[in-house]
């Protein structure tokens, strides 16, 4: 059997983020990255800091974890990462979780595609803007999202750019008037990732919340758009595992 890099797997909780903002899910968050965005929350996943965390593990494996944490209280599991989707063995985890009845959401940048993407419910693809100091090839994005579209069962995919400063605004606006179909999150920045001093940080991530919706408020370019804060964080801050 095939192993998964895995770093963690939690919940349940709720998804914070995004087109199911508010589900209840067990999470899965798979080792390694091709980005290394600049403000990561997750960079132990790729910058060598949680190695020690990693654990192969095969689907059949992950399963029983996920079971032993959620007991029957979960239909819903979260993949992410990390960039899941530079794994093509998640497919057997994607296998088991659809025998088993299970709805699966996934977040990944949409630089890589699997066949598997084919399969999953709730799709999250989130374009890196300027101030991650990553570069988006439109090619592939655009070959990702023809090849879901031209498919597209029961799935539903959904665009999140986050959000931290004009020029990723205007990044943001972009990816949305060329992918205008596709339902269209902003997300705010979460610009310290590591204080432990969450209420000073809920405040300041409020805040922030409140110029990004006035910002889009006053925009006619965007209309069918949808602005968020990270749930999670605003609930549990910084912690991991939530
Ligand atoms: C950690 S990433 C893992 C999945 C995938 N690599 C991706 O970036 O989509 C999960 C989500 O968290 C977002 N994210 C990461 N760091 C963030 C931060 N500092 N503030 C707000 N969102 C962040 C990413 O943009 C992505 O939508
Ligand atoms: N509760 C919760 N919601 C999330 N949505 C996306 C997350 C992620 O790190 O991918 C995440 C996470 O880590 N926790
Ligand atoms: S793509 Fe996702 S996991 Fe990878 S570095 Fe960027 S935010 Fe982190
Ligand atoms: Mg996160």
């Amino acid at each position: 059997m095939s192993k998964i890099a895995v770093i963690e797997i939690f919940g349940p909780t709720i998804q914070g983020e995004g087109m199911v903002i508010g589900q209840k899910t067990m999470f899965v968050r798979t080792a390694g990255c091709d980005y290394s965005c600049s403000w990561c929350d997750s960079a132990f996943t790729w910058d060598g800091s949680g190695k020690s965390l990693i654990k192969q593990m095969t689907a059949e494996e992950i399963w029983t974890e996920l079971k032993r944490l959620g007991g029957n209280g979960f239909s819903f599991v979260t993949i992410s990462g990390g960039n899941p989707v530079l794994i093509r063995h998640l497919e057997a985890l994607v296998r088991i979780l659809k025998e088993n009845d299970i709805r699966i959401g996934v977040e990944t940048q949409g630089s890589r595609w699997q066949d598997w993407l084919y399969e999953i419910d709730e799709l999250t693809i989130s374009p890196k803007p300027p101030s991650s100091g990553m570069k988006t090839d439109f090619t592939v994005l655009t070959e990702i999202i023809d090849k879901l579209n031209a498919r597209n069962g029961n799935q539903h995919i959904s665009l999140k750019v986050v959000v931290f400063d004009e020029e990723d605004y205007e990044y943001a606006k972009k990816v949305h008037l060329r992918y205008p179909t596709i339902p269209f999150f902003l997300q705010v920045g979460n610009d310290d990732t590591t204080t432990k001093d969450q209420t000073k940080l809920v405040s300041h991530l409020l805040k922030k919340y409140e110029s990004l919706i006035n910002k889009v408020m006053a925009d006619e370019e965007l209309q069918n758009v949808k602005v968020l804060p990270q749930l999670h964080t605003l609930v549990w801050g910084n912690k991991r595992g939530v």
